[in-house]
């Protein structure tokens, strides 16, 4: 294949630089995870998430070091289990996802669901800044958050979140979200960004991507960049894992980036951040 293409930083609300375009780990086997995470980082992809939920961190980690890059080359992402909201836990659960890892230290933690009905997620928040102060952590996050979730942080703890990790795709284009967490300088990594496979025989996509020479889901992809979400397309397939890297040297014109956003129907993929309360 080609050379790898240069993947843009954004940069986080503490200075820290983070890939716009990774690499997602969630359905992938243990068994298959250090395959597909290597052939990710030969691809050029430096930035995996994962999650002590995907059961896989120690996969990840071993790839990581199999790959030869410094460890500083790899934005490496978890985040904290449902089960260890509590502040001890939280604390545990991190040191937990580290060694798991085989890492000294992560790029981005993040709270993975914030579970209302369960338990108090200022209280987790409050070992998440912990954490950041241990210097063990570059930046903290959350995912799932919704505005009324995040206000709370705001009200009662201290450091305001670095990403809000949120389901963003055409059928579900989170722009009243997406906008508060930009207006309170907090990035927006968009989960699912091709919705899982669903949005690539669209035909407003299918359409565009006839006209631009690219496939339907480099078109997501790319709709996504040119929104300023940050994402991770997850692929077991090497050839879609090169596919979904060819994103920057094309562009969409406003008039498709508003057409893409104009499928939104309201549709999640997966659960309702206000009431998924699982515990794994
Ligand atoms: N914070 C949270 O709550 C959540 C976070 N995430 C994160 O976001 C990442 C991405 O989301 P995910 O749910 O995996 O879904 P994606 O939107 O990335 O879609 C993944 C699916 O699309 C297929 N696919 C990938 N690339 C292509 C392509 N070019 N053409 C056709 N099909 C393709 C994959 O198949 P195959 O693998 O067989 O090639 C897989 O079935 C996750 O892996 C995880 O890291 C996801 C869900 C929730
Ligand atoms: O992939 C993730 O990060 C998730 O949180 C999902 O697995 C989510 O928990 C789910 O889809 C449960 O059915």
């Amino acid at each position: 294949m080609t050379s790898a293409p240069t993947i843009p930083d954004i940069t986080l609300n503490n200075g820290v630089p983070i890939p716009q375009l990774g690499f997602g780990t969630f359905q992938i086997e243990p068994k298959d995870t250090g395959e597909s995470v290597l052939a990710a980082l030969e691809t050029g992809y430096r930035h995996i998430d994962t999650a002590e939920m995907y059961g896989n961190e120690k996969e990840v980690g071993q790839a990581v070091r199999a790959s030869g890059l410094d460890r500083s080359d790899v934005f490496v992402t978890s985040k904290l289990n449902n089960g260890f909201h509590a502040y001890g836990d939280a604390l545990t659960a991190f040191t937990r996802s580290l060694d798991d890892l085989g890492m000294e230290y992560l790029d981005l933690f993040l709270v993975h669901w914030p579970m209302p009905a369960v338990g108090d997620y200022t209280e987790t928040w409050r070992a998440m800044e912990e954490i950041y102060r241990s210097g063990r952590v570059k930046a903290i996050g959350v995912s799932n958050f919704q505005a009324a979730h995040l206000r709370r942080l705001f009200e009662e703890t201290s450091v305001v979140p670095a990403v809000n990790q949120i389901e963003v795709h055409p059928y579900l284009v989170q722009d009243e979200l997406r906008a508060f967490n930009a207006d309170h300088g907090i990035a927006t990594e968009a989960w699912s960004p091709i919705a899982k496979g669903k949005v690539l025989h669209d035909p407003v996509i299918t359409a565009i991507a006839e006209r631009v020479d690219r496939t339907p889901a480099q078109v997501t992809l790319r709709w996504a960049l040119q929104r300023g979400d940050i994402v991770f397309p997850k692929s077991v397939t090497r050839s879609r894992v090169e596919e979904n890297i060819r994103l920057f040297d094309f562009e969409l014109t406003p008039e498709d980036v508003a057409g893409i956003a104009a499928l939104d129907r309201g549709e999640r993929t997966g659960p309702d951040p206000d009431t998924f309360n699982w515990v794994p």
